[in-house]
Parts: C-alpha cells; sequence; structure tokens
C-alpha cells in the first residue's frame, strides 16, 4: 500500500490510516485531523491513486472542461508548483504515459534524464515539465526542474527544456499551477502571495503559451491557475485574464475543501499576445 505521511506534533501519522493506527495519535488536533482524512473520500482514494489528493481536482477541472488535456493535439504541459506530483501524475496518464510509477515499482528505474529511451515501452506523447522547490519523485514523461518559479535561471531551464526536435517553437499546449506559498494564518498576507503568483503566472504565460491560432483551435492555449480571494482579484481577472482568452471559468472543484477559499481560473483559447506581455 501506498502511504504517504504527515507530521503531526509528536508522531507521524499514516494518511491512509485505519481506524486501527488512529491510536498512535496523541492530542484532540491530532484525532480531528485523522477522524476528518477517514471522513473524506479523497484522502481514502488518494492511497491507491495519486501522490496528492489535490490530483483529483485536476481530473473534475478537466472533466469539466472540454476535456482539455485529453486532446490528441495536447503535447507539452508545463506544470507549476509540482510536489509531490498528483497533477503531473494526472497529466501523464492524459498523456498515454505509463502509471505503473503510481503503485511505485517504476522509481527504482526511470530515469527522466533518458527519456526517448523509454518512449516506445511507455508510448506516451509529448512532455511535461514539472517545477517546484521541493524534490518530485520520477514520473514518466515528466522532466522535472527544482527551484524556485520565480527566478530567472530556473525560467532559462524551463525554455530549454521546452525546446526539442518535437516542439521546435518551445511553446506549451498548456499551463497548469497549483503554486501556493506556506500559510501564514494571516488571510490579507496569504491572499496578497495568491495574487503575486497569479500576476507572475500570467508573465510566464506570455512568455510560453501557444496561442489559441497557432493551435488552430479556438480552445487552444489553456491556463490552469489556483487562487485565493484577493480584493485585487477581480481587477486582475478584468485587465489580465478576460481581454486575452476566449473562455475565463472560475471554478471549485468539490475536492476542494469548503472550508478552503481557493479557487482555479480556467483560462481557455490564448489570444495573440496582448501588447503588455512584450
Ligand atoms: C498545493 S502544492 C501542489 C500540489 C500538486 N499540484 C500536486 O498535485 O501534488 C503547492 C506547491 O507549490 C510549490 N511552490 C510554492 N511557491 C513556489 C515557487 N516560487 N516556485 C516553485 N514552487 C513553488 C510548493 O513547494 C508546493 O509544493
Amino acid at each position: 500500500m501506498h502511504s504517504i505521511f504527515r507530521s503531526t506534533t509528536k508522531y507521524h501519522v499514516p494518511l491512509t490510516a485505519t481506524t486501527s493506527t488512529v491510536r498512535y495519535a496523541s492530542g484532540s488536533s491530532s484525532k480531528r485531523w485523522i477522524a476528518r482524512n477517514l471522513r473524506d473520500p479523497y484522502s481514502k482514494s488518494r492511497s491507491t491513486n495519486y501522490r496528492s489528493r489535490s490530483a483529483f481536482k485536476l481530473e473534475e477541472i478537466n472533466q469539466k472542461c472540454f476535456r482539455f488535456l485529453d486532446e490528441g493535439d495536447m503535447h507539452t504541459v508545463v506544470d507549476l508548483g509540482a510536489a509531490p506530483g498528483g497533477w503531473s501524475q494526472v497529466v501523464s496518464n492524459a498523456l498515454g504515459w505509463s502509471v505503473s510509477d503510481v503503485a511505485g515499482e517504476a522509481n527504482h528505474t526511470f530515469d527522466p534524464l533518458r527519456l526517448d529511451e523509454h518512449t516506445n515501452e511507455n508510448s506516451g506523447r509529448g512532455k511535461i515539465i514539472s517545477v517546484d522547490l521541493l524534490p518530485v519523485q520520477p514520473i514518466h514523461g515528466v522532466h522535472f526542474i527544482q527551484g524556485n518559479f520565480h527566478h530567472t535561471n530556473t525560467d532559462a531551464l524551463i525554455r530549454q527544456a521546452l525546446h526539442s526536435e518535437n516542439n521546435p517553437d518551445g511553446k506549451a499546449d498548456v499551463v497548469l499551477s497549483d503554486m501556493a506559498t506556506n500559510v501564514t494564518g494571516n488571510a490579507a498576507h496569504d491572499s496578497q502571495s495568491s495574487l503575486t503568483i497569479c500576476e507572475s503566472v500570467f508573465d510566464f504565460v506570455c512568455r510560453h503559451l501557444r496561442t489559441a491560432s497557432e493551435k488552430g483551435r479556438k480552445h487552444g492555449g489553456v491556463v490552469v491557475m489556483k487562487y485565493f480571494e484577493h480584493p485585487e482579484l477581480n481587477r486582475f481577472c478584468r485587465e489580465k485574464l478576460d481581454p486575452n482568452f476566449n473562455a475565463v471559468y472560475r471554478i471549485k472543484p468539490k475536492s476542494s475543501r469548503a472550508e478552503s477559499s481557493e479557487t482555479y481560473f480556467v483560462c481557455m483559447g490564448w489570444r495573440d499576445p496582448p501588447a503588455s506581455c512584450v
């Protein structure tokens, strides 16, 4: 069984805890945390499928938004804030790469630096470039870059990874961002960080996203980005997203905890980059 551990005050408690493991926890907050996870269908199913609960959010977004990841011409995806790798697993699956590593066995043999040698046996299409401050265990089809998304050298590494013989213009078909800074508990500070991330992701999109016309499809050139409510977000959406995409949706997946203000912008059909992008 694939189990992921979360640190509590005194003990490591498996997320896949069964009622028999509840006795290892101490303190009422640990008990509340375990009880919540036992009730949570997404945490339970995570033990057999994905590395993170977040993976279900992307699955749901994909289902609600024309299954954009399943389009046969979706080849190049950038996943920003990828650790521990749930979203990258969903994309790897959608692009037809083997997901045997989800069960753990392929982690020992797969070398992401030798993607070409694995192409035949896994028969996936395209490339997923995943970025995070934290390490991500190998996933088929994923080129992982450990670094700070805000740093120019990380951007240079992404640019380099995007360019290939099969992707000569070095553009991405999809940009995903589930990035979030550590929650401080200060709502004003946390939502300000979220706005800053959204603005940086938009700048990234300006540099790296393929347009709808380059794609030849109205909904081509897709961005999914997480945000937390902020008074300035409506302005950001009105000035940056609405004019530059053919459709912009705000989606709160069922798998996102109700008590969290996290929501996702799903932007489809990147128009020709605005003057402000240059
Ligand atoms: C909610 S987690 C992402 C979960 C992921 N989508 C999954 O399904 O496994 C947010 C991630 O954003 C990353 N992050 C936050 N700021 C970042 C930055 N400046 N550069 C790169 N990664 C960052 C964090 O390290 C964290 O792993």
